[in-house]
């Protein structure tokens, strides 16, 4: 008989977190949904007046972003680790984009998310990009009087 008492040890083969936490955040997400939420979402960008000049200025082919952008969202969501690169140094560097930029873009991502998924796929869409915004704002903004927040090892004392 199987002894649950003891689990069988997690297995961190790459960076995704123990491997019993690898499964999608929700059953009614998959690549299908993630692929219209990803084109209905940047279709909205590009007819943004506020947001799609930021995009347009760096776009030049959106096919291949929009291709980053489902890796992108099957990680978060369906833990497949497709996508493998640091969009928080990409964020930084963008000196046009200011804080009120972010309400633009999570105000249409909400759209999206509620008009291409069933409900509580939708707000797991949701809730996971309104963390990575707050995580994007403070590396790029941090908080009055301390400036941009960066992560790594705690510099030394001297
Ligand atoms: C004000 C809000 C935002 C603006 C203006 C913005 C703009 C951009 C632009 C222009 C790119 C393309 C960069 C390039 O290829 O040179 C990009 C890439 C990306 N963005 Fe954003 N973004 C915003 C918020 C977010 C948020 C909230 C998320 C996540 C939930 C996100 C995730 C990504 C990812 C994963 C990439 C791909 C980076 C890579 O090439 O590896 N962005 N963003």
């Amino acid at each position: 008989m199987t002894d649950i008492s003891k689990p069988e040890p997690d297995q961190f083969d790459d960076d995704r977190g123990p491997a019993s936490r690898r499964r999608p955040l929700h059953p009614e997400i998959d690549e299908a949904v993630i692929e219209s939420l990803v084109r209905d979402f940047y279709g909205k960008i590009q007819q943004d007046e506020t947001l799609s000049p930021i995009f347009g200025a760096r776009i030049e082919d959106w096919e291949p972003h929009l291709r980053t952008m489902m890796d992108f969202w099957s990680s978060v969501t369906l833990m497949t680790g497709r996508y493998k690169g640091q969009p928080m140094q990409k964020h930084r560097l963008m000196t046009d984009v200011e804080p009120a930029h972010f309400d633009r873009w999570l105000a249409l991502f909400r759209e999206s998310a509620r008009a291409v998924a069933a409900p509580e796929a939708a707000e797991v869409f949701i809730t996971c990009a309104e963390r990575i915004a707050g995580s994007f704002k403070l590396g790029m903004f941090g908080v009055p009087g301390l400036g941009p927040i960066t992560w790594g090892p705690a510099a030394k004392a001297p």
